[in-house]
């Protein structure tokens, strides 16, 4: 998907709402376990009663992966089954040496066919271009994350004051585009994103950390949208664990449209 394809979805949607797909056997539905498929099931459903306010999905492959190989069909049916108009970002975080990094690719984009996949700075621009060498394909690249472990490495300053993230963004800057190149920046980090948002004012951001991490989506919106929006904020449990019982999916759609409200406001008061 292109840049002014994503944009379009935006604003028809007024969203900029990224679903996460975190699916966890032990928090879906009991009555959904004894379907031949239930993580299968589980999402059908989602994605159906959240595609009307969604600009795009995040399936978190641990969630499959931990499955083994049956989550690994589970993981492609589920992407099969997103409407092509809508953003898919495997999040994956790969990234390893150049050979290797083509091969994670191949995986993302070619045996599936997703839209953008996460990948981890640590290993240089090797381990990166891989990932860019595809038409209409995304790095969502991690940049400044939302967990408490970023304050580990991601703040760390060098001689010159800059903290490391903000060489990250540099840096990549010199890898890939806007049109195929986001980078991660956590709701958490509210006061943050305008700083970034200085380094680099195109490129989009995915924002995971609403919701269940309890960052502001208004903060988002004040210090991150750009003239193309420039956001896709993600929750994952705050929609999809809306409700443990039955009306588990219209309990999502609902938590959804909340979001969308409150980003369609956001969006008319900003862009
Ligand atoms: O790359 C990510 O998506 C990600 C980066 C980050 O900094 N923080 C973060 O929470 N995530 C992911 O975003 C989702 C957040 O889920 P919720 O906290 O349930 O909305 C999970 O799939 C995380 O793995």
């Amino acid at each position: 998907m292109t840049r002014a394809e994503l944009f379009a979805q935006i604003q028809k949607k007024s969203s900029f709402l990224c679903v996460g797909l975190d699916p966890d056997l032990a928090k879906i539905p009991a009555r959904l376990r004894s379907e031949p498929d239930p993580i299968f099931s589980f999402c059908k459903a989602i994605i159906e009663e959240t595609a009307d306010y969604a600009v795009a999905y995040k399936p978190n492959i641990a969630f499959f992966e931990a499955l083994g190989s049956k989550g690994w069909e589970t993981l492609q049916k589920v992407q099969e089954l997103i409407p092509r108009d809508i953003f898919t970002i495997a999040d994956a975080k790969r990234g390893d040496i150049g050979n290797t990094s083509k091969l994670y690719a191949k995986a993302f984009f070619e045996q599936m066919d997703f839209d953008s996949v996460t990948v981890a700075p640590y290993m240089g621009e090797d381990s990166v271009s891989p990932f860019l060498e595809f038409a209409d394909k995304w790095v969502v690249l991690l940049a400044l994350t939302s967990n408490a472990g970023s304050l580990d490495f991601q703040l760390i300053k060098d001689e010159t004051g800059r903290p490391l993230y903000q060489s990250v963004l540099e840096k990549s800057q010199e890898w890939g585009t806007p049109e195929n190149l986001m980078y991660v920046v956590g709701a958490t980090r509210g006061e943050l994103i305008g700083e970034v948002r200085k380094v680099v004012p195109d490129n989009f951001f995915l924002v995971p950390g609403v919701g269940a991490q309890g960052g502001s989506l208004a903060d988002v919106a004040k210090y991150g949208m750009n003239s193309h929006c420039g956001l896709l904020v993600n929750s994952s449990r705050g929609i999809i664990y809306a409700s443990q019982g039955k009306d588990f999916a219209v309990a999502a759609r609902s938590e959804a449209a909340k979001l969308q409200a409150e980003m369609a406001g956001l969006l008319a008061r900003y862009l």
